[in-house]
């Protein structure tokens, strides 16, 4: 556990925070990169534990793909195995292994593909036994649970003899996800055509390509929001552009509603606080990952903001709409379900002393209670858990002059 304060009063002054690189970005370039065989320039990937696990498993090759907890690592890998033609069991940890993955494990066996579930039927662990022989081009995938097993699907289509003809049913969440997928696939020179609910993508050769992966965008919203609760001053956040591939960018906009104006630079974004417009309502559908961010920031600035487009929540990490809601009562702050899956900011009219925050296992619920600091003390428990996706966060949060002090047994 950790204690976090600030040394200073609650004012930034222009600090440099070198993000840390996509992991998004970088397990798709490095899937991509397996599928060529190399003869690619890929530079920047990201030191997440996600993307470190990826880069371990594909570069040795053991029997038993455990991802740990990375949900990109056991989806994109479970095609890749597949489509490779490898044996291997794709496991993780005991969070992982109840997050679904049969509509992945459908769509592959429906194109001929030979897997197995070792334990409960839906859910990891898996045996692989690859794709024989491609039976059919002509997939209908739910859109609804998770983006990532259709990114899985696109990715390995041009490799397959027949390509692919997907076909997306039903309400389809985190679609920014699928446009990045495609968008780095057409720069690793595949074409493509998405009209209406169909992706197509023929058989084709990815061709070799230099490729610099972006800062995280996901990253980047903790230091919007410890803005957005700081009393004033200004940020530089490094190596994010403004035409992303990824759509957690969306946090600009949001930011800019609770107080925050961005400004591209070369090399990066100024971030300097400006009056609160407020923030009525938002669609997390498409950027589910700034909910945790964003929840907390208005839990703090007085915002009774809705959020809808929450339901993947449920399925990631933690259920973080739980953890939300445990979480934020301990600032008497609430995230209450106003009608089915229409949730509702009330924000904290009393502050405590000192609020101890539990992690439920989740790099995004420490790293998005971190700007409570702006008002009490916070205790974070598992303060490790950031290695998932930022493991220089503590690092970077001492750059801005928040002192850690380390605390009882964890
Ligand atoms: O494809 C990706 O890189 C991701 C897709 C999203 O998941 P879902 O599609 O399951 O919402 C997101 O939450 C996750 O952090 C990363
Ligand atoms: C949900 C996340 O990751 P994944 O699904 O890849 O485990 C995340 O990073 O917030």
């Amino acid at each position: 556990m950790i204690l976090l304060r600030l040394n200073q009063k609650s004012e930034f002054n222009s600090t440099r925070i070198p993000l840390p690189s996509s992991k998004s970005e970088s397990n798709r370039a490095l899937v991509i990169d397996a599928l060529t065989e190399g003869n690619n320039t890929i530079s920047n990937l990201a030191e997440a534990r996600d993307t470190q696990t990826m880069i371990r498993l594909l570069e040795t090759s053991p029997p038993v793909f455990d991802v740990l907890d990375a949900g990109t690592t056991m989806r994109f890998l479970t095609a890749y195995a597949t489509v490779t033609n490898q044996k291997k069991v794709m496991t993780g940890t005991a969070r992982m292994c109840e997050r679904p993955i049969g509509i992945l494990v459908e769509a592959l066996r429906s194109i001929g593909a030979e897997i197995h579930y070792l334990n409960v039927e839906g859910y990891p662990p898996l045996a692989v036994h690859g794709l024989p022989a491609q039976t059919n081009n002509k997939v209908k995938i739910r859109g609804d649970v998770s983006s990532q097993y259709i990114s899985a699907m696109l990715m390995i289509a041009p490799v397959l003899p027949q390509g692919l003809e997907l076909e997306l049913e039903g309400k389809v969440g985190s679609r920014t996800y699928i446009e990045m997928t495609l968008e780095l696939m057409a720069q690793f020179g595949i074409k493509y055509s998405w009209e209406g609910n169909k992706i197509t993508v023929p058989h084709q050769a990815y061709q070799p390509t230099t490729f610099e992966v972006e800062s995280d965008w996901s990253g980047a919203s903790y230091w919007f929001s410890l803005l957005a609760c700081a009393d004033s001053g200004e940020l530089f956040l490094e190596g994010l552009k403004e035409n992303s591939l990824q759509g957690d960018s969306a946090i600009v906009e949001i930011m800019d509603h609770l107080g925050v104006k961005s400004t591209f630079q070369k090399g990066g974004v100024l971030l300097q606080k400006q009056a609160v417009k407020g923030l009525k309502k938002w669609d997390f559908s498409h950027c589910p990952d700034l909910a945790q961010t964003v929840a907390v920031t208005c839990g703090i600035l007085g915002q009774n903001a809705v959020f809808t487009g929450l339901e993947s929540l449920r399925i990631k990490e933690t259920d973080r709409i739980h953890a939300l809601q445990q979480e934020l009562a301990k600032f008497n702050a609430q995230l209450k379900e106003i009608e089915p899956e229409v949730f509702q900011v009330i924000p904290s009219v009393t502050m405590p002393r000192q609020v101890q925050i539990h992690t439920y296992d989740d790099h995004r619920m420490a790293m998005a209670f971190m700007p409570l600091l702006t008002k009490t003390h916070v205790l974070i428990k598992e303060p490790d858990v950031v290695n998932k996706s930022y493991p220089s966060f503590w690092k970077h949060c001492g750059l801005l002059g928040i002192s850690m002090e380390k605390q009882g047994e964890s």
